[in-house]
């Protein structure tokens, strides 16, 4: 198959907004990396995405739409829509006709454990709003097979690692840790298939936190951690949880965490403690595959708290490991994800594998996603 021009939409478990990536591919190497481009979401409807959570958590069937899910995937899709109306303005001719769009939509829940996760996203009616080919729903196949549905994005973490220039580019094993809402890490060993898994809670902890004790959505620069300290008993309550005591395949919903192991903490302490909870259950993955990674590569807006990168550093040095941002090795940190699924999207028209039994515990390698055409929606 020829290359393919994609674009990848991405609305994370952050829920901050929506990111944009485009790129050429053959859904095998990554041809050519192109622009990217992020909308934020405002409050008010980041409220009422976090409603739309409350709400998926009575569904038993994925394709139900109960109470305000309706409405709010329809304005999910036109957002995503004006999106890249906005998007394309900006780029240059040469990426203005994406063959594909990619779309992932807004996770509401996630089940494994039932088999049931829910993607809030309408394919036919974004392609017939920007008048491209989409494909979507691409985690559903991957757990009709026996997968978790998560994470999806290390066939594309396996090409970057293929494809690193440099003094990076034969350093192996690569761990590309993925610190949004929730942190994935993909495994990219010497030998054999990358392992992959949901590895804890990335930012959710520390901006729920934030916002409720702060009255701000993030803790910009870890500036609030700045002046706090690790409460090591909250940090260890967080981490004998069960799902740290195991290994791969593993997934996780927003949800899974909560608040509670911190309640009672002032505000600069929590924040700080948190951060140390994402970065010691993203070392604590390195326990459970082969060899403890030589580079950690980080990508997401965790990379972006310099509390969770110091802790990182410190953790992965005392094994002998080199903890990079994205940028460091040429890669970018902020769209990463929206360019896995414009290459997911050219993998899926090609029929390739989405995800393999290493990176979701899927019972074979399975393709995945639904394709709309543009053409055939009116
Ligand atoms: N300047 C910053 N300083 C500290 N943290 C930041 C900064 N910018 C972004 N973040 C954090 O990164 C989060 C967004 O990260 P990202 O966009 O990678 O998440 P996502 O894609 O929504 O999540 P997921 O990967 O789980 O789907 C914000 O909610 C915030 O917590
Ligand atoms: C169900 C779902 O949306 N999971 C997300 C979430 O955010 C991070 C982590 O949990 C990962 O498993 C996944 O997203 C990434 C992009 C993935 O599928 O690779």
């Amino acid at each position: 198959m020829s290359v393919r021009c994609a674009m990848g939409l991405m609305s994370g478990t952050s829920m901050d907004g929506i990111d944009l990536a485009i790129l050429r591919t053959d859904g095998d190497d990554i041809v050519e990396r192109g622009p990217s481009y992020f909308v934020p979401y405002d409050a008010a409807f980041r409220r009422r995405l976090e409603s739309g959570l409350e709400e998926a958590k009575a569904m038993v069937r994925r394709d139900d739409r109960p109470g305000v899910l309706a409405e709010l995937e329809r304005e999910i899709t036109i957002r995503h829509a004006d999106a890249v109306s906005a998007f394309l303005r900006d780029v240059g001719p040469e990426w203005s006709k994406p063959d594909v769009i990619g779309f992932h939509g807004q996770t509401v829940l996630h089940r494994p454990d039932q088999g049931l996760t829910v993607q809030l996203g309408d394919g036919p009616l974004l392609a017939k709003l920007t008048g491209r080919p989409v494909v979507s729903d691409m985690r559903a196949n991957d757990m009709a097979h026996g997968g978790q549905g998560a994470p999806l994005v290390p066939a594309y973490h396996a090409a970057l690692a293929r494809s690193l220039k440099g003094q990076h580019s034969d350093k192996r094993p690569i761990c590309f840790v993925n610190i949004g809402g929730i942190s994935n890490i993909t495994y990219v060993p010497t030998q054999g298939e990358p392992v992959a898994f949901d590895s804890g809670p990335g930012n959710t902890l520390i901006d729920q936190w934030v916002a409720r004790e702060g009255g701000v959505p993030f803790d910009a620069g870890g500036s609030i951690a700045s002046e706090g300290g690790v409460i090591d008993g909250v940090v260890d309550a967080y981490l004998e949880g069960p799902f740290f005591l195991r290994g791969g395949p593993k997934s996780l919903d927003r949800n899974d965490f909560t608040l509670d192991l911190a309640e009672g903490l002032e505000l600069a302490d929590g924040a700080r403690t948190l951060a140390a909870v994402s970065a010691r259950a993203i070392l604590q993955s390195a326990e459970y595959v082969a060899e403890h990674p030589k580079l950690w590569i980080l990508c997401g807006g965790g990379r972006k708290n310099p509390h969770i990168v110091a802790d990182l550093r410190d953790g992965a040095q005392q094994k002998g490991g080199e903890v990079v941002l994205a940028e460091d090795v040429g890669l970018n940190g902020d769209s990463m994800e929206a360019e896995a699924w414009a290459y997911l999207a050219v993998r899926s028209l090609r029929g390739l594998p989405l995800t393999f039994p290493s990176t979701t515990g899927c019972r074979e390698a399975v393709t995945g996603g639904v394709f709309a055409d543009a053409l055939l929606t009116d």
